[in-house]
């Protein structure tokens, strides 16, 4: 693929450390308008229905303080779609939401969900906002994409990099040649393949060598690379790394 792969920050859990004591600090916006100075591709925020961390008055700040693409994750609710068509963000990533889920733990079930996605996503896309389906690196859910008219799919990362954690390299490596053989079969169906989850320093380059893949979400990791060596520095060094791997 000639075209870079993108860097999309979540600022999600910037907000987790704002919403720790209730009050305003530390801001997202100032997230956003760093990832913005700094060369951030773009933003990606997940609004939760229990509001753990983005709250719905962020999206608009976070929208009116810079120019960078606003990619809003999202549960498939007629509730989220609401919020959505009224924000219009750049893009809407649907993503499957379990209340006591610490973090997101899977990718969306788009071929069991298909009657209930279907409105929700070809609404979104009638209002020009791209859609994308959080979905694992499986045919049968991508094929549930395809179905679905979803120009976008991201591959769920998280088994990947839950593997490398357990120090289990032949799981991680079987996860990385899924990962890159649905990435692969996404371009041949007209899918644009993106991935995220659980990325880091460590696990980030040969995910992004996958020459198919677009565009990289990674937060929880860059935030916390953050509260040592601040934002800046933190994107910066991810963005370096995802640069390495394609050189
Ligand atoms: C869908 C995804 O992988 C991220 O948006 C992740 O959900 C970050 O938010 P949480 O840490 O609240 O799950
Ligand atoms: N969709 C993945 C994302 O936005 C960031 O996930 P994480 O890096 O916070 O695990």
């Amino acid at each position: 693929m000639s075209e870079r792969l993108r860097l999309g920050v979540n600022i999600d859990h910037v907000a987790t450390i704002r919403n720790a004591r209730g009050g305003d600090h530390p801001d997202p916006v100032r997230a956003a308008e760093i990832v913005a100075a700094v060369g951030g591709d773009g933003i990606t925020a997940h609004l939760r229905e229990d509001r753990r961390h983005i709250r719905d008055d962020d999206l608009e700040r976070i929208q009116k303080a810079t120019d960078l693409p606003l990619n809003l994750e999202m549960a498939g609710t007629e509730e989220m779609l609401a919020i959505a068509l009224a924000h219009k963000p750049h893009a809407a990533c649907i993503v499957p939401e379990k209340r006591e889920e610490r973090t997101t733990e899977g990718g969306l079930d788009a071929a069991g969900l298909h009657n209930q996605l279907a409105p929700i996503v070809w609404k979104l896309a009638d209002h020009g906002i791209r859609v994308s389906l959080f979905i694992e690196a499986d045919e049968r859910q991508l094929e549930a994409a395809q179905r679905l008219r979803s120009a976008v799919v991201e591959f769920h990362t998280g088994e990947y990099a839950h593997a490398g954690l357990d120090g289990d390299s032949e799981r991680a490596a079987r996860e990385l040649e899924r990962i890159a053989r649905m990435s692969k079969l996404a371009r041949e169906m007209g899918i644009e393949p993106h991935a995220g989850h659980g990325l880091t320093y460590e696990n980030v380059k040969p995910i992004a060598a996958i020459p198919e893949l677009a565009e990289l979400n990674i937060g929880h990791y860059l935030v916390g690379e953050a509260v040592f060596v601040g934002l800046e520095a933190a994107v910066r060094r991810m963005r370096d790394l995802m640069d390495e791997a394609r050189a």
